[in-house]
């Protein structure tokens, strides 16, 4: 396995780009570190694909490096950097049997017969494959043929990354949760070097221990999972991750404090200099509580969804929309109610970008 660094990125599909817009990916330095299980997150068309095809050379950059533990791989073909990947969906020979098909990339490199039995036993106990090496591929339901999809990226242990594209797209609902938590537990137990790309936060989630966020080519942050929850770099992962997803509130700043709706709102700390942009205030709707004791923000209640394990509250103050979620009794739809926001989780963010810092709060 190999630490992988991304050094100066820039791509572009268009053979003359003129600006920023016509970049697919506008600028990557990004480090994966040796071993390491990482998501790359984001919605369609932030270039995710793109930066995949890069570290696996179907496609070279416009402009920049990529380095295997410091050797440039750059000019590389695909079959000379040493690497699996699972795709959307089974890449797996019909014809042959579940243990042929796990060895074929060990036999493919030549390994011999012993080896093969060795690592191909390993990870079909693993996958909890076992019963099935004998059945032929084509006798599999399309969960268990991409199961050995993924036994096949995860066989050989020579590989400098695994990459997983989207692969739990045709499974079935209800298995996805098995198999993203066995994803995570053969990371722990093979220690490989995983790239685990998908526009599910659940599933980058439960997967990675860090998770690096994109949008609209750039990426926006890497931090663990309860990082990106509760100190979002900047509003898109507030919005994206979370659900409902962080309230983004325009404020004014005057006085060292940001004010929204003509009052006042206490943040975690200490502000950059906000002056010259739009300024918001983020509080993530777990962070806000309702009541109707005339203290705090007036709002008045426009829905309110049971989803069982809690209550979401959907307010509107001062013609923005504002989401609490609620464990206990909550108000109904039409009450006049009052919002405070827990002023720890109360951060500033200054043209999307996280402005404020942890500190003694600020009124
Ligand atoms: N072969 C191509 N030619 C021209 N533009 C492309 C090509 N492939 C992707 N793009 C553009 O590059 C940008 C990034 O696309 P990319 O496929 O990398 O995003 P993505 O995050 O992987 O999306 P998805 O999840 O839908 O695959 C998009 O604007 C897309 O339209």
């Amino acid at each position: 396995m190999a630490q992988i660094k991304l050094s100066n990125l820039r791509h572009s599909y268009l053979s003359k780009p003129e600006s920023d817009e016509d970049y697919a990916l506008k600028k990557i330095d990004l480090t994966w570190e040796d071993g390491g299980a990482y998501a790359l997150l984001g919605p369609s068309g932030c270039g995710k694909s793109t930066l995949l095809n890069i570290i696996s050379g179907l496609l070279v950059p416009s402009e920049g490096k990529i380095l295997f533990d410091d050797q440039d791989v750059t000019a590389l073909p695909p079959a000379k950097r040493n690497i699996a990947q699972v795709f959307q969906f089974p890449v797996i020979y019909d014809t042959m049997t579940v243990y042929d098909n796990l060895a074929f990339p060990l036999r493919n490199r030549g390994r011999d017969e012993e080896t093969v039995k060795e690592r191909v036993t390993a990870i079909a106990e693993m996958l909890e494959v076992t019963d099935m090496l004998t059945t032929r591929a084509s006798n599999l339901s399309p969960d268990n043929k991409q199961k050995i999809s993924m036994g096949r990226g995860l066989v050989r242990q020579d590989v400098n990354v695994v990459m997983f594209d989207e692969p739990l797209t045709v499974i079935d609902p209800h298995l996805k949760w098995k198999l993203r938590s066995k994803l995570k537990e053969l990371h722990q137990r093979v220690k490989a070097t995983m790239i685990y790309v998908t526009h599910d936060q659940t599933e980058a989630l439960t997967f990675a221990d860090q998770v690096v966020v994109m949008q609209d080519g750039e990426i926006v942050q890497i931090g663990t999972p309860v990082e990106l929850f509760e100190r979002p770099a900047h509003t898109f992962v507030g919005h994206f991750i979370g659900s409902p997803g962080m309230n983004v509130l325009p404020c004014d700043v005057k006085d060292g404090g940001a004010f929204f709706a003509g009052e006042r709102v206490g943040l975690e700390g200490p502000l950059e200099d906000v002056t010259n942009g739009s300024a918001e205030i983020g509080i993530r709707p777990e962070f806000v509580s309702v009541s109707g004791n005339g203290t705090g923000l007036a709002a008045h209640v426009r829905k309110v969804a049971d989803i069982g394990r809690h209550k979401v509250v959907e307010a509107i103050a001062n013609n923005s929309r504002i989401h609490a979620i609620l464990e206990g009794d909550a108000p109904n739809a039409g009450d006049q109610v009052n919002l405070e926001f827990k002023q720890s989780q109360t951060r500033l963010y200054k043209d999307g970008w996280l402005a404020s810092t942890p500190g003694e709060g600020v009124q």
